[in-house]
């Protein structure tokens, strides 16, 4: 990480599960000063106490209120904008706050960025946020067209405004994996949607490293998605039954849920379309045409993309590969061995 040379650095959510990932990677460097903004003065009195390190200064505030985001912007140079309503169910039955957190909030800590003469914003979005279905998808795809148009309008006068999006992470709070691991512990049957549901995995620290990059990479308005391999939501289940030592676990079908898909999409396939592949990373930069489109015309060609980039036609991993990817995750690691089970035993 570059960072620690380039001054302080707000991350709005920084007490959230990729929030306090990113402080810690921060807090290994030199870095001077890290500023948490977020809601819940409890975590982060948790924080405080956890971290205890004087460089780290908490904000309690909101990204609806632009009062509160202007007092932690002024002075950061770079802020890493993950405070969010991420929940699928809660947005769809809630989705006026979703628009108020995801878009409005946005836009407030863009527009502070910009009057506070920050460096760079990277904006956290969801593989949700390709051909949106849900509350939640929607709201981060229009924070995306958010950032771009700020992008747009300031060009390189503004912050290096600049989106990731990422899919589900493995074992983050409130998702399957640790509900099949509490079924699995108190001898429950599992409860899978549906078997044939894919999703990509990435792990939590894949998820900063993706940040990382587009911090160091980003020309303004760019999107940035890491490569990731997916397996279906049955392979997933049967693969942590597996690990703790059930080989035919009882399955309860439970059917979609509100506001879910078979597939996720982490690029659509005009975006893949104009993508440059960096290795692990897909970069798509910025639609920076204006409206007087005759003005702007391609020179070569580029090969047509007849398809999106998808959790159904990603590298697809079976019960062993899933299994071999959830041994390296370290909450995984800690249940295994609070089971009295052996990272060899499990395997
Ligand atoms: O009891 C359950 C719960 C979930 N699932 C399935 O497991 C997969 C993953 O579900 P979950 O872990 O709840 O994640 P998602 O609903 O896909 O959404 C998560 O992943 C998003 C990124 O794609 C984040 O933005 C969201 O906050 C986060 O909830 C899905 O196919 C679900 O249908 C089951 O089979 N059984």
């Amino acid at each position: 990480m570059t960072t620690s040379a380039q001054g302080p650095v707000l991350v709005t959510g920084g007490t959230g599960s990729f929030g306090s990932t990113m402080v810690r990677r921060l807090l290994a460097t030199d870095i001077e000063e890290i500023r948490i903004l977020s809601r819940d003065e409890a975590k982060q009195d948790k924080m405080r106490r956890e971290l205890a390190d004087g460089r780290v200064k908490f904000h309690v505030g909101d990204v609806r209120d632009s009062r509160s985001v202007e007092d932690a912007v002024n002075g950061v140079r770079h802020i890493f904008h993950a405070a969010a309503l991420k929940q699928v169910p809660s947005c769809e039955f809630f989705p006026q706050q979703a628009v108020l957190t995801n878009v409005n909030g946005s836009d407030n800590v863009i527009r502070a960025a910009e009057r506070a003469g920050v460096e760079s914003v990277v904006c956290l979005s969801t593989d949700k946020a390709v051909y949106p279905i849900n509350a939640m998808g929607i709201s981060k795809a229009m924070m995306e067209k958010v950032a771009q148009a700020h992008a747009r309008h300031r060009g390189d006068d503004g912050p290096i405004v600049s989106i990731t999006r990422y899919g589900n992470v493995m074992y983050s709070r409130g998702s399957v994996i640790p509900v099949f691991v509490e079924q699995l512990r108190t001898g429950k049957p599992l409860t899978v949607t549906d078997p044939t549901m894919t999703r990509f995995l990435m792990s939590l620290d894949e998820s900063v490293d993706l940040v990382e990059y587009a911090f160091t990479e980003a020309k303004p308005g760019d999107l940035f998605v890491r490569k990731a391999p997916a397996s279906t939501v049955k392979d997933l289940a049967l693969a942590v039954a597996a690990l703790f030592g059930v080989e035919d676990p009882e399955i309860r079908i439970l059917g979609t849920r509100h506001g879910e898909k078979l597939y996720e999409s982490l690029l659509s396939r005009e975006e893949l379309q104009k993508a440059d592949d960096h290795g692990d990373y897909f970069r798509v930069p910025l639609d920076a045409r204006s409206l007087e489109y005759e003005l702007f015309f391609e020179e070569g060609e580029r090969e047509l993309v007849d398809h999106d980039y998808t959790s159904h036609n990603t590298e697809r991993l079976d019960v062993a590969g899933v299994k071999e990817l959830l041994l390296t995750l370290p909450p995984i690691q800690r249940e295994l061995a609070a089971a009295g089970r052996s990272p060899e035993g499990a395997a």
